[in-house]
């Protein structure tokens, strides 16, 4: 089941096209890096791809068929800041456990602590937070994921804890994985190839 871009342009409002024309595809168990400078809409094109954002022109499909507007989202977006993406009034268990139900080997793997789920969001590390955010993220109908500096924000023994795990899951599951990312060498360690997202029109 590929995912796939169309010919995807997108601007805001009445703003210059942040991209124009794009085609794009990964296939399962494919881990392909999205690279450009700052600012030419890396992160608005994943979140057209994540079904976030719909695009000016062009269209976004899976499989073949548009993304689905209800329920669990195959493709699924981590970014950059666990403390935004999670609602702080709720505890970490109840936020684990929003979208599905993560089973104790997948905790494991991710190296999330049994204590930590009594916790409020505020009470843990941008680290541990996101490890979070990534179990969130792997349910059993994730078919891609997004990794839109997902770990920039960590220290290198982080990074590579979440990394580890997340490229041994998606080996498993043959899940497509995007890695946004500025860190040129960890780009290169990851993925099987690099698109880069042209020149501003
Ligand atoms: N909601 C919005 N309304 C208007 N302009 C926006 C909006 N969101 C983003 N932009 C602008 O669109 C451009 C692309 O932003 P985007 O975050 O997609 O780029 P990026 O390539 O991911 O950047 P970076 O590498 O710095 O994260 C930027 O110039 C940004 O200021």
């Amino acid at each position: 089941m590929q995912l796939e871009a169309h010919s995807l342009s997108f601007r805001y409002g009445k703003n210059p096209w942040l991209f124009k024309n794009v085609e794009f595809s990964v296939e399962p168990g494919e881990v392909v890096g999205l690279v450009g400078p700052s600012g030419f809409g890396k992160t608005t094109f994943c979140r057209i791809l994540a079904g976030y954002e719909q695009p000016v022109e062009g269209s976004v499909t899976l499989g073949g068929n548009p993304l689905p507007v209800k329920g669990y989202h195959p493709v699924q977006l981590v970014f950059q800041h666990p403390e935004r993406a999670v609602n702080p009034r709720w505890k970490m268990n109840k936020i684990l456990n929003e979208a599905w139900k993560p089973d104790k080997e997948l905790l494991d793997t991710l190296g999330i602590e049994q204590e930590w789920l009594a916790r409020w969001p505020g009470e843990l590390s941008g680290g541990e937070l996101q490890r979070f955010c990534v179990a969130r993220a792997l349910g059993p109908e994730t078919r891609f994921l997004i990794a839109d500096e997902m770990t920039t924000m960590l220290d290198a023994v982080t990074q590579a804890q979440i990394w580890h795990a997340v490229l041994e899951i998606a080996r498993q599951r043959e899940m497509g994985i995007i890695v946004v990312s500025h860190e040129a060498k960890l780009v290169e360690r990851l993925c099987d190839r690099v698109v880069e997202l042209g020149r501003r029109l």
